[in-house]
């Protein structure tokens, strides 16, 4: 009786698990949009704007979506941290890339790592958001041009299910439209992609 509960126990509280990995070029917004998200979805304060430095290792979060445990590894875009992504590929299930709206400069470079990121073996079929960030800065590029960006990417990106979207982190604008498509392709390429489970 006893192992028969506990099996049921197990079976109720166990929850599928997807790891989603949050990249992007440094300063790109990507630990203010896992506060928002935190924030959003764990009714928790998250760490205010101007507590967030630079990232230098992982920053996880974790969340409910629609029943599955959502787990969000957020890492560091400097150049050198750059390296340290790929050891996650292979066991993410879909990859948020941030961008800086506001960082014209830095546009080309944006795109040749992102052409990595989406060229490696491990992220074949994973799906891929990615995220115009700091959409609420008046000198942002708007989505029509960031979209150009990833024009060229578009044969590697046919394979997978992709998408761009503008967002705010710091204001919320777009989050949960973002997680709701990354939970959406996330679920549909279970099949692909199975996910762990957790309690
Ligand atoms: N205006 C505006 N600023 C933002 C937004 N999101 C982030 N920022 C600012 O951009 C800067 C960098 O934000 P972070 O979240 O630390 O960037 P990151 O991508 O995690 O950077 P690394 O950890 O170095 O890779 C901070 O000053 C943020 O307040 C946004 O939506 N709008
Ligand atoms: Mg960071």
């Amino acid at each position: 009786m006893y192992t028969l509960l506990s099996g049921l126990y197990k079976q109720w509280t166990t929850k599928e698990r997807y790891n989603v990995l949050v990249i992007g070029l440094d300063n790109a917004g990507k630990t203010t949009l896992l506060e928002k998200i935190k924030q959003i979805y764990n009714h928790v304060p998250g760490l205010p704007p101007e507590k967030i430095g630079p990232t230098v290792g992982l920053n996880i979060g974790r969340i409910v979506w629609q029943g599955a445990q959502l787990c969000f590894w957020d890492l560091g875009g400097q150049t050198a941290l750059q390296q340290l992504w790929d050891k996650y590929y292979a066991e993410c299930h879909g990859i948020i890339f941030v961008v800086d709206s506001c960082d014209s400069d830095r546009i080309k470079e944006v795109h040749d790592v992102l052409a990595q990121v989406v060229t490696t073996h491990d992220t074949e079929g994973v799906p891929i958001l990615m995220l115009a960030n700091k959409q609420d800065a008046p000198r942002a590029l708007r989505l029509h041009d960031i979209k150009e960006v990833f024009n060229p990417l578009a044969v590697e990106l046919d394979a997978r299910d992709s998408k761009v979207l503008g967002i705010s982190a710091l204001c919320g604008e777009g989050v949960s439209e973002s997680v709701d498509w990354m939970g959406t392709r996330l679920f549909l390429n279970k099949r692909h992609r199975p996910p762990a489970t957790s309690q």
